[in-house]
């Protein structure tokens, strides 16, 4: 549904004073899945969803929407891709002037579509995002869920067949964020709607995507199915916004450092599925270690209904320890990431 193609975007001039947002990536968006781009505060992520509807326009290679070169429509060309694509924000970018019913009527006004089709198309519009008894409110007197969900309604408006999240959780609380990614997930199964979303956290990732890319610096630097990605990252960065998403205690993340000193102990995360989800193996490398190990934190979590295990243990990062340890891992074939070294 949506193809870059070594796409590029460099702010202001090229050489020297320019800036490179975004360089060469290649990714596909599967027509109906959620794919989620995931990265640190100004890795590229606002600049890439932003190319794909043309409000930023590639500055190399291509993007491409049901085949059609963005970068190549003209004025009207891209109005009618945005009526294709909807699109929702961090900060909803609501009209505060306007009540949650006309709000949701402005794309379709801006369309020129008549007054009578509106009012049958809005209403239905605030049911399904659950808002039916808010229309006549205004943004000011609606929670920052409900806003959302007025961003959502309208996003929809012009029955889209994708729909663009830049950020749309990170203004909302845990439990607001679950229920909007909820809504998010039945508009997609309901609908069809292709959903492509950018978050800075691996939990909104894990909870609707079922594909995920990692952006760092502008380049992709990982991508797949989000369980595969979860379960066995590849790359630093990955293993980094993981290791963030864990629920390990303050003083234990705070004090995590990249290289161990002497006396130090290895975090480690182990991750138990398919054939090693039913053995016996964290006795196994107890036994393994002497009594040395530490378990600090464990779940049982599931990606798109695929259940896995995560379990951090430390144990002493001595050479001798550690190569014990990796040839048992490589013995078993139990997934493991080191995450750090803590004293
Ligand atoms: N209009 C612009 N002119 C120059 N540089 C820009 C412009 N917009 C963004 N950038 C730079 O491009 C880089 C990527 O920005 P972008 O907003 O795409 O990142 P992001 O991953 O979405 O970050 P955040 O989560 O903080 O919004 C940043 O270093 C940013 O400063």
């Amino acid at each position: 549904m949506v193809a870059f193609e070594r796409a590029g975007k460099r702010y202001g001039p090229h050489g020297e004073g320019g800036f490179t947002a975004v360089e060469n990536v290649d990714l596909t968006v599967a027509r109906g899945a959620i794919t989620g781009i995931i990265g640190r505060s100004g890795a590229g992520k606002s600049t890439l969803i932003r190319m794909v509807n043309g409000l930023e326009s590639a500055t190399s290679g291509r993007v491409l929407v049901d085949g059609v070169d963005v970068g190549a429509l003209s004025e009207e060309g891209l109005r009618g891709l945005r009526r294709q694509v909807g699109m929702i924000f961090q900060h909803f970018n609501l009209l505060s002037s306007r009540t949650a019913f006309d709000n949701v009527a402005l794309p379709l006004e801006i369309a020129g579509v008549d007054k009578k089709t509106i009012r049958a198309k809005v209403g239905p519009l605030l049911d399904l995002v659950g808002l039916g008894d808010k229309q006549g409110n205004y943004p000011s007197e609606l929670s920052g869920g409900q806003k959302q969900r007025v961003g959502i309604a309208r996003a929809l408006a012009t029955d889209p067949k994708l729909l663009l999240s830049d950020e749309a959780t990170s203004a909302l609380d845990p439990e607001t964020t679950q229920s909007i990614l909820e809504l998010l997930k039945r508009i997609n199964a309901e609908l069809g709607l292709t959903v492509l979303l950018i978050t800075h956290e691996m939990e909104v990732v894990k909870t609707i995507a079922s594909h995920v890319a990692v952006i760092d610096a502008g380049r992709i630097v990982e991508a797949g199915r989000t369980f595969d990605v979860y379960t066995n990252p590849k790359h630093q960065t990955t293993r980094t916004l993981l290791a963030s998403a864990l629920k390990l205690p303050e003083w234990l993340r705070s004090g995590i450092k990249a290289q161990p000193s002497v006396g130090d102990r290895a975090l480690v995360r182990l991750v138990f599925f398919g054939e090693t989800a039913f053995k016996p193996l964290t006795g196994r490398l107890v036994a393994e270690l002497g009594s040395d190990v530490n378990i600090l934190a464990g779940a049982i979590e599931e990606i798109g209904g695929e259940p896995f295990g995560s379990l951090v243990v430390s144990y002493s990062a001595d050479p001798d320890v550690i190569a014990r340890a990796d040839r048992f891992y490589s013995e078993t074939g139990l997934k493991t990431e080191v995450l750090g070294y803590v004293a």
